[in-house]
């Protein structure tokens, strides 16, 4: 019989189903190294928060086959150390949805009639009703940053409640949001006029510290800020500072840049902060859904049938997934390479699957292809499952075409995306030994493997134009590891196409376009 170690606490219903096909072990509260030591004996491990599983216990997790979070961040998850074994990684992206958005409603009331602090007060025994005059949210502009699944059911209480709702998300469509009563604005917009600002965003490179001393500064001064998405999107010391001085009247967390909350600032602060640990998944409803959700598919790929919300690796059928694995990164990577040329706001993606791939069998390939579309703009939440779901949510067209006369090479991809950058189109295909390339970009012949850090330039093919990027590039300290030029006429257009050691600094891609020749710079992370 299978083993599954179950080590953060999960509600019984999950571990009813676990215990289905699986002898559960419950241990929790586990140090580092005592999990590294008996994570060997294991098929599965369960987790929520708790427990962060590194690449040191993957690589002692021998008999791993799956990591199932009962919740929906895998940032405690070395999810490319686990890809790399073969192991499936699991999540509930949507089991504490309501949970979080109803979390985040009860801080932005609590803000604003200072219940944690009259409670705490009646409690002491005293009767002070002048200490806390509150404000109403009624007629108040809230601001919500992100409108993915728990933002829009905050969207659809706050308009209940009679707000005025701005929402920030540059992955999603005007139409969408105003399908949900939203009018869509720019973040500094929204910054300056909202009385709640809320977040729901991922926490990546582009979100760390997105809240700063400069855009607290330009907040209302009866401004409240809610943060129930990740620790760390909010610069902690500055909002202290900026809460300290009056600059905004108040604050409301629920994450933090380092959990346990330690030594900090915000501690020390008034009724104008309010701080729960971590507690936005917290409700019965929510670690039942959760538990149910992960602990179904852990049952079912402990016996051998697919995972519905992988992360990392698709719930194919085994036999189709032979054919088509060494396509799925290819397609994931163009689509990560091609969103993010197009910009946000994809409005239209186009996927020809062309030679031996042009076939009906390839269609999960268009999947994996909106899979790295949405990465950006969802990161760990969009999966094979609900990729297209996704897409068709946020009004992005799918256009799917086949040319089996396409022979360059025995199967390629090609995509292209239309956003608020315009239209651009990326090749690839496989070269010997499954190494992916990029065979075309915007119609310019190109052959290059894929780079985390890459920059693409637009130019006309004159001399000197390699020379000056270098120059400009080296004085910016970024060190090029290659660069190939792509052009179908010699002194016509041409792309330029660089991978780098580093991701470009910022302020450097306005400098770009200055040199003479250059017409247009992109840069993408993969
Ligand atoms: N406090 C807690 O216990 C919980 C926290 N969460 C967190 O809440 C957050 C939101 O979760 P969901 O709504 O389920 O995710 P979601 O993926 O449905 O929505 C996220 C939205 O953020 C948008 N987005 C991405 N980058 C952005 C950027 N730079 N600026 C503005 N918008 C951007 C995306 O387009 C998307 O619409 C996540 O960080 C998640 O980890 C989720 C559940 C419980
Ligand atoms: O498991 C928990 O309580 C944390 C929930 C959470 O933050 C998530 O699902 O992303």
């Amino acid at each position: 019989m299978s083993k599954v170690l179950v080590s953060d606490p999960i509600d019984q219903a999950g571990i009813d189903i676990l215990s289905q096909v699986a002898t559960v072990d419950v241990k929790t509260g586990l140090k580092p190294e005592e999990l590294v030591q008996i994570i060997g004996e294991y098929d599965a491990l369960m987790i929520r928060s708790g427990t962060r599983v590194t690449q040191e216990i993957i690589e002692a997790g021998t008999q791993l086959k799956i990591i199932g979070r009962a919740g929906v961040g895998v940032d405690n998850v070395d999810v490319p150390a686990a890809t790399r074994k073969g192991i499936v990684v699991v999540n509930s992206p949507e089991g504490n949805t309501i949970a979080a958005a109803e979390h985040a409603l009860a801080m932005m009331l609590s803000l604003s009639r200072y219940i944690p602090d009259a409670n705490a007060s009646v409690k002491r025994g005293e009767w002070d009703r002048k200490s806390f005059i509150g404000a109403e949210v009624y007629k108040k502009t809230i601001g919500i940053v992100g409108l993915g699944k728990i933002g829009s059911h905050v969207a659809a209480v706050a308009r209940a409640m009679g707000m005025k709702l701005l929402a920030f998300d540059p992955f999603i469509s005007t139409e969408r949001a105003e399908q949900i009563g939203c009018q869509l604005v720019d973040l500094e917009v929204l910054i300056q006029q909202a009385d709640y600002i809320t977040l729901h965003i991922p926490k990546t490179p582009e979100t760390t510290h997105l809240i700063n001393t400069e855009r607290l500064a330009k907040m209302k001064p009866n401004a409240r800020i809610i943060n129930c998405a990740r620790g760390g999107i909010i610069d902690e010391e500055a909002l202290a500072v900026a809460l300290r001085e009056g600059k905004i009247a108040g604050a409301a967390l629920d994450v933090y840049e380092a959990e346990p909350l330690g030594e900090s600032s915000l501690k020390s602060l008034g009724q104008q902060a309010v701080l729960t640990p971590h507690l936005g998944a917290s409700t019965t409803e929510a670690q039942v859904n959760v538990a149910i959700d992960v602990a179904e598919q852990i049952r079912d790929v402990l016996l051998g049938l697919a995972a519905r919300s992988a992360v990392n690796i698709p719930g194919l059928s085994p036999d189709v997934m032979e054919e088509l694995k060494p396509y799925m990164q290819l397609a994931e990577t163009l689509g990560k390479l091609v969103g993010q040329l197009a910009g946000g706001r994809v409005e239209l993606l186009n996927v020809r699957l062309q030679g031996e791939l042009a076939t009906n069998k390839s269609q999960p390939l268009v999947v994996a292809s909106l899979k790295g579309l949405l990465y950006q703009a969802l990161r760990e939440r969009v999966n094979y499952v609900n990729a297209s779901i996704e897409a068709k949510e946020r009004g992005i067209r799918v256009i799917e075409t086949r040319d089996a006369s396409i022979k360059d090479y025995a199967g390629s991809l090609h995509l292209e995306a239309t956003g608020s950058l315009g239209t651009h189109s990326v090749t690839g295909a496989l070269f010997g030994g499954g190494e992916i390339r990029l065979t075309n970009l915007d119609d310019f012949p190109i052959n290059v493997p894929p780079n985390q850090h890459m920059l693409f330039t637009l130019h006309r093919d004159m001399p000197g134009i390699i020379g000056k990027l270098g120059s400009l590039l080296g004085s910016f300290n970024v060190n090029i590891a290659s660069m190939q030029v792509g052009r179908k006429i010699i002194r016509g257009d041409a792309v330029m196409v660089l991978s780098l050691d580093d991701p470009l600094p910022d302020g450097i891609l306005p400098e770009i376009i200055k040199v003479s020749g250059i017409r247009d710079a992109y840069t993408v992370t993969l």
